[in-house]
């Protein structure tokens, strides 16, 4: 049964929240000052017609927008939606009791994504490729994606034809692709075990095809091409299917800045280095420690080291920084340092920061609570929180990247 519902506010995850007889009521798809009708069960109501739209509510981009669970904003006018991440940001430091000048959200532009994580599934007509449903594991079969490169989305019945041949499986299975300087670089996982004739047949269709390398589950079928990258003017080639920033010209302001508040120190450390994202941009300026668990990504970060011109020292070490965080001791000998943890943030590593005397330090995130959380750790070993700036990487979702930059003023001796 529908119910009319005043939409009062957006929750962390971009669905309209309305008061209900029992609570709070979350309605994706709806907007702030919106009455809409909407079929609720329990706390989640479903949208049925839209009664008085919101001044904000705009024409989304895309076919696949409300079944697709990859963009849940693209209805929200760009001034409104920019707002709202920002104040994401604000209001995670907020809740930390931390004050520091927010900036607004560096945007990302529609088409500028260079790497998507597709599920794909073979079903009796034919093998389906996208993204999940939202809170779902069904596979909504995409055609077009604006926020991909546009590259990236003339590919797809390609993909379908490559994951097709290779497949082995009923289960779904991941299939990456990433756009790189020499082409596409497609990685698959899960996707059974092919016969020797089906992988012989894919490598000639991937290179019929012109993709830059291929794999499987991590194994190189082919690589015509090393699918590589140019961080610090390096000639960086990424393991198949390895974590990369989504948006380059995101990936390049956030360097920037990174590299702008760390570049007074001669010593600097990155942690959670992953291929060098920063570490080979800083290394034009600063000898650079790379500290990082997956010993892939380290392998390429150093391959793109050793055949660099014109970059300072680079040395790499493998380490659990959840378990084993750089003690204070040993982040003393540097001048600054950049992390970038996962969503999980940087807990153990920023207690050992917050007692160093390291007096620049950049904190890169995807998950604006566990910054908060890191922030406030370095901010009670004395840390001073000087900007604080959100950036998107994910358009149309709820997902904030930030950058914070912080000093630790000199003790007086
Ligand atoms: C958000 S990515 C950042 C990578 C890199 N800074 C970049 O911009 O490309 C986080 C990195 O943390 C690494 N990581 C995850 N858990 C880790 C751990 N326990 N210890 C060290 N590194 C870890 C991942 O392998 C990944 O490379």
């Amino acid at each position: 049964m529908s119910a009319p519902l005043r939409i009062e506010r957006l929750a962390a995850q971009g669905d309209g929240v309305a008061k209900g007889e029992r609570g709070p009521v979350y309605v994706p798809f709806a907007l702030p000052g919106e009455l809409v009708n909407a079929a609720v069960a329990g706390d989640r109501g479903t949208l049925v017609a839209v009664l008085e739209p919101s001044a904000d509510r705009v024409e989304p981009a895309c076919r696949h927008f409300g079944e697709c669970g990859g963009c849940v904003l693209q209805h929200l006018a760009p001034a409104a939606y920019r707002d709202w991440k920002r104040e994401k940001l604000v209001q995670a430091l907020h809740h930390r009791g931390l004050e520091a000048p927010v900036d607004n959200l560096v945007p990302c532009q529609p088409a500028s994504r260079r790497r998507a994580a597709l599920t794909a599934r073979k079903t009796h007509g034919g093998l389906i490729l996208g993204y999940n449903r939202a809170q779902s594991h069904q596979i909504i079969d995409i055609a077009e994606c604006p926020i991909l490169e546009p590259a990236i989305v003339a590919a797809l019945p390609m993909l379908r034809e490559v994951a097709t041949g290779l497949c082995s499986t009923d289960k779904p299975f991941r299939v990456a692709v990433t756009l790189s300087e020499a082409g596409l670089d497609v990685a698959l996982e899960g996707a059974g075990r092919p016969s020797e004739k089906k992988r012989r047949a894919a490598v000639e269709f991937a290179l019929r095809a012109g993709l830059a390398r291929l794999s499987l589950d991590g194994e190189i079928l082919v690589a015509a091409r090393d699918p590589g990258f140019s961080p610090g003017g390096t000639g960086l080639v990424p393991p198949p299917g390895g974590f990369l920033q989504a948006v380059a010209a995101i990936e390049e302001a956030m360097a920037a800045m990174v590299t702008g508040h760390l570049s007074p120190a001669k010593r600097l450390a990155d942690l959670f280095s992953g291929v060098g994202t920063f570490a080979l941009r800083l290394a034009q300026v600063a000898e650079v420690h790379a500290v990082e668990s997956d010993g892939a990504a380290l392998a390429a970060l150093d391959r793109a080291f050793r055949f660099g011109a014109g970059l300072k020292k680079v040395t790499a070490e493998r380490r659990d920084l959840f378990r084993r965080p750089l003690t204070a001791k040993e982040l003393d000998r540097f001048g600054g340092l950049v992390f970038d943890p996962p969503r999980a943030g940087a807990e153990a590593q920023a207690r050992q920061i917050a007692s160093s005397n390291v007096p620049l330090v950049a904190a890169v995130s995807c998950n604006p609570a566990t910054l908060a959380r890191d922030l406030r750790i370095l901010v009670g070993g004395g840390y001073v929180l000087k900007k604080v700036t959100p950036f998107d990487q994910f358009l149309w979702s709820p997902h904030v990247e930030a950058v914070a930059l912080l000093e630790k003023p000199r003790r007086r001796r």
